[in-house]
């Protein structure tokens, strides 16, 4: 066993990448590389927590190795990085550059309608993250990170709307954390500071930016693995029937996702005029009428009842504990209307305990809870402060369940009758 601190760590590199290759090997799926036509490591909770473990003692040496100073030279600098993510997704680099055969700057200058001085710039450093490769002075090719950007709008979208809207308001978080010294709220936070409205009229205001939205939270979806979350941590199968109504809904591509999963299951989405608007887009002819969607305003009182479940899937962390009380007291007539032990389930992130997980893990579910006080002035709660909340929503709000393996648990909640 190595003494050093810095040789155990490397040993626990070896030997979590020795597990990851043999574990590859064993189910003859190929090794990643940085190729367009590399395959990426398989999405399990089993390989999730591999990496992990990787990713721990990996940044642990390199924090180590590079020592503060390096290290917050090389942090403080990803904001250019930033920058050149912004121009990329704005100006359409990724479509600029053919997926076989490269593109010259000049070529992608023209196609991005920007300067050659500045697209040469923006594409140089996002090709020191392997974002991009300068094969032959001047040409570029896509690799297996900059193609995906490419094949796939949503997942271009998660990246766009961040380095857009709410790249601009993060930058105002101190300012406005000077401005309010009561905390923040849906009314007062950074987002509001920049765009001069609340996220959710912002985008009311702008339907391009909605539909944007939209297809980025499906893309952050697919970026972990939040649907075979969702489809694995709840007994969809054994609903009773009845409507499964999934309240703020989006665009319904969760719903579409489960409903095409379980034959059993009819969802009814909600959400807002706008949603709707996106969502009638999508082909849902192979559901049979399976999905459908109505406006509804989760501030007012859920007109569905005798449902067989309510879903409140990534609803919660948009809003502060007032807002989150009317959101759930807007349920309870409905849920007395439906059979005993109808689930609520609120699918959201639960906040570990100090030390319960590792800080890879801690640090991206803090990372949403930073974004939800930028973009709403809200943020991600534990299990005990979600029990407060539903409490004094309603006594008989009861968690009877915390289910699921990824970053989101789905919490069960009943309405307990005596
Ligand atoms: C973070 S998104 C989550 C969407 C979807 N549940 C998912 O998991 O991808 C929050 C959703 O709440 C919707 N929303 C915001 N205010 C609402 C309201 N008052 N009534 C209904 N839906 C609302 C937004 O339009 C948005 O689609």
């Amino acid at each position: 066993m190595a003494t050093s601190q810095l040789l155990q760590l490397a040993q626990q590199i070896q030997d979590l990448t020795s597990k990851i290759v043999s574990d590859l090997s064993a189910h003859q799926i190929p090794e990643p590389n940085f190729t367009p036509s590399s395959t990426e490591i398989p999405e399990t909770p089993e390989t999730a927590h591999l990496r992990a473990s990787l990713n721990d003692a990996a940044t642990d040496l390199l924090r180590l190795v590079n020592g503060p100073r390096n290290d917050a030279r090389n942090r403080i600098c990803t904001l250019y990085d930033i920058v050149a993510w912004q121009a990329a997704c704005e100006f359409g680099f990724f479509d600029a550059v053919p997926e076989d055969g490269g593109a010259s700057i000049s070529e992608i200058a023209v196609r991005a309608n920007v300067d050659e001085e500045r697209v040469g710039r923006f594409i140089r450093i996002l090709a020191t993250d392997r974002i991009f490769e300068e094969k032959e002075p001047g040409r570029f090719w896509h690799t297996a990170r900059s193609v995906v950007f490419l094949r796939d709008r949503q997942i271009r979208d998660a990246v766009h709307y961040q380095v857009d809207e709410y790249f601009q308001a993060a930058a105002q978080t101190a300012t406005s954390v000077k401005q309010t010294p009561d905390g923040f709220t849906l009314e007062k936070n950074p987002f509001v500071a920049s765009h001069g409205a609340p996220l959710f009229q912002y985008y009311k205001q702008n339907p391009t930016l909605a539909a944007r939205f939209a297809s980025a939270m499906a893309g952050i979806g697919r970026m972990e693995r939040q649907f075979d979350d969702l489809k694995d941590s709840y007994a969809w199968a054994t609903l009773p029937k009845g409507k499964l109504i999934d309240i703020g809904g989006g665009n319904g591509h969760y719903a579409i996702a489960l409903a095409r999963t379980y034959p059993n299951l009819e969802i009814t989405v909600q959400d807002s005029l706008e949603m709707m608007a996106a969502a009638s887009l999508q082909d849902l002819s192979d559901l049979s009428g399976r999905v459908s969607f109505m406006q509804h305003n989760f501030f007012t009182a859920q007109p569905i009842a005798c449902a067989s479940a309510y879903l409140l899937r990534q609803v919660t962390h948009n809003w502060s504990d007032e807002d989150c009380i009317r959101i759930f007291r807007g349920i309870v007539p409905a849920l007395e209307k439906s059979a005993p032990g109808t689930p609520l389930l609120v699918n959201d992130v639960v906040l570990p305990r100090a030390g319960e997980v590792g800080l890879y893990h801690e640090r991206r579910l803090r990372q949403i809870d930073i974004m939800m006080m930028v973009a709403l002035g809200a943020g991600q709660r534990s299990e005990g402060q979600f029990g407060e909340l539903l409490r004094r929503a309603d006594e008989r709000l009861k968690i009877v369940g915390i289910h699921g393996t990824g970053n989101l648990s789905l919490m069960e909640v009943h309405l307990v009758r005596e």
